[in-house]
């Protein structure tokens, strides 16, 4: 039996025993197997899991017809056992789960300055969360976050960039289990090119909650970002001496002249930092299936081919999440993106066909692959991803409407007494401090849009500012023959609903094309 295991598996478990095998103690996987168990509560199932924590869905929540959210907890394996009595649950080996996150958080506290490379999920909430540290966010494209936004929400985020964060919103709901405190601390050019590789499931939503984000630095956030440019290579502190390569400044006066670490990147400039962070994607760990050639893969993202039942090319081999690839005639509102939405929704789906399958019943594809929903937070924004919401694959003839809209928020700094900003819509914040506690109240709503300074005394708030800039919602709908295809949301728009209805029901909005994003008109009570 492996370190920390089940107590009822023994090293020469009998797979045989087993009606079912679930392999991957990812999101996928553990739904699969928490779907698999009250549907055959007779057999038994086998999850095999490469840590000794899994991801397991809580917390889920339907917001439209397509549209769920959800939390993921980080659990010790044999808590599914416990819940679920026909799941048996085996590792391989113990894992040094959050290894890489404990190791990030180590190493940040004593940065000044970091290079991020990559442009998507995980890119965009470090640079967001980031405190303390200069962040130099190198990216391919020409606009942030392009693996889900397009360049006009990009631009709606990017006075973000600079501002300080919103205070959380609460308590961590999750707990986080920690395996291996021991994380050795890697500071220098040579050791940190040898990191380890520990494989494991996906990260979930929220993953950076509960993780201290902080830098060395007196500073909130301070993003540079360089745009469409790769990474050349890396270069130690000697190499760059020797080559006698200029490195860029960032500022006027730097406040160090040598870094652990150096990167050059395409536009041929040179960044030295403290270390460097890459985030360009995941790499499903396919190769034990698919290296003895069995079952067929696509060519084009490398997932296993599975069809509308998550059957692989091999007979009683499913395939879900990550390692698949969705290999069926496709809803034209559908796409596959690997994401933890999805790979809850695919793993699920497998088990229902797998139970099907075994009965002989025909199970046909789950609603939720006729509309790709996802909904997710970015630099403290709701956004609702709905259809093709970035026109994907919809051609040069798809018409665009957009809509941003203003917002008037407030940040007011409490002198010499908390360094954060304090936040509050379209009012002013006045109070007074009183050792620690503030007394805080709201003394007008009718503000004129411009910036405004406030001096009362030394105990009350010295300062009060106005965002001009910052922005309530971004809405941006995509038509193509006058029908919507796909829609994005950003802030609390409540359109998901009302868009999701139009998107299926394929309704020609050409006569209403004009009042769609109206903002004085109710668009709910409009179609309804
Ligand atoms: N809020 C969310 O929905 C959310 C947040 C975090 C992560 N996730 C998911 O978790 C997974 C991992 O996140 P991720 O951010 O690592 O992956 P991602 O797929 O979201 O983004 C990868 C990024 O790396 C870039 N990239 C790839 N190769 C590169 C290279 N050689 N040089 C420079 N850039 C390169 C890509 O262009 C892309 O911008 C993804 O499936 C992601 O969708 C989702």
């Amino acid at each position: 039996m492996a370190d920390g295991g089940d107590q009822r598996v023994s090293p020469s478990c009998d797979v045989m025993s087993f009606k079912y095998i679930v392999i991957g103690g990812g999101i996928a996987g553990v739904t699969c197997a928490e779907t698999l168990s009250p549907l055959c509560p007779t057999d038994s199932i086998l999850l095999l899991t490469a840590s000794p924590l899994i991801k397991a869905v809580t917390n889920y929540r339907k917001v439209t017809r397509t549209l769920e959210q959800f939390d993921v907890e980080e659990r010790p394996m044999f808590e599914l056992g416990e819940t679920f009595p026909n799941i048996v649950v085996k590792h391989q080996k113990v894992a040094e789960l959050n290894s890489h996150t404990k190791m990030f958080q180590k190493r940040l506290k004593n940065a000044s300055r970091i290079l991020i490379i990559g442009n998507g999920g995980i890119a965009t909430e470090l640079v967001y969360e980031i405190e303390g540290c200069e962040v130099i966010w190198a990216i391919k494209d020409s606009s942030i976050t392009s693996t889900f936004i397009d360049p006009g929400a990009a631009r709606f985020f990017q006075p973000i960039l600079q501002q300080s964060k919103l205070p959380s919103e609460g308590p961590l709901k999750r707990t986080k289990y920690i395996i291996n405190d021991d994380v050795t601390d890697v500071n220098s050019f040579e050791e940190s090119a040898h990191l380890p590789d520990t494989p494991g499931s996906a990260l979930g939503p929220d993953w950076h909650e509960g993780l201290s984000m902080k830098g060395k630095k007196q500073v909130s956030h301070q993003v540079h970002v360089v745009y469409d440019v790769e990474v050349t290579c890396m270069l130690s502190p000697d190499e760059v001496k020797q080559s006698r390569l200029k490195t860029e400044m960032l500022f006027e006066k730097e406040e160090q002249d040598q870094w652990p670490v150096y990167v050059k990147l395409t536009n041929n400039n040179v960044y030295g930092c403290d270390f460097i962070v890459s985030a360009t994607g995941v790499v499903p760990n396919k190769h034990p299936f698919v290296d003895g050639g069995q079952l067929s893969t696509c060519e084009e993202d490398g997932g296993i081919n599975v069809n509308d039942k998550m059957q692989t090319s091999v007979e009683d081999i499913y395939a879900a999440g990550d390692v698949c690839h969705a290999n069926w005639v496709r809803s034209p509102f559908w796409m596959q993106m690997r994401l933890w939405s999805q790979a809850r929704q695919m793993g699920a789906h497998a088990a229902q066909c797998m139970v099907a399958d075994s009965s002989g019943e025909n199970i046909t594809l789950d609603f939720c692959f006729e509309l790709f929903a996802h909904v997710t937070k970015f630099f403290n924004y709701k956004v609702v991803l709905l259809g093709r919401f970035n026109g994907q694959g919809l051609g040069e003839d798809q018409e665009l409407l957009v809509r941003v809209s203003e917002g008037s928020q407030n940040s007011v700094k409490i002198r010499n007494n908390i360094s954060d900003w304090m936040h509050t819509n379209g009012s002013i914040l006045q109070g007074t401090w009183f050792g620690p506690v503030a007394f805080i109240i709201l003394v007008s709503d009718q503000l004129p849009s411009c910036w405004i300074h406030k001096f009362v005394d030394d105990v009350t708030f010295s300062e009060s500012l106005m965002h001009p800039e910052l922005r309530k919602e971004y809405i941006k709908v995509i038509l193509k023959n006058g029908r919507m295809h796909g829609a994005l949301m950003i802030g609390d728009t409540d359109m998901e609903e009302t868009f999701e209805n139009l998107i299926l029901n394929g309704m020609d909005l050409t006569a209403f094309k004009e009042d769609l994003l109206n903002p004085n008109i109710d668009i709910e009570d409009f179609f309804d």
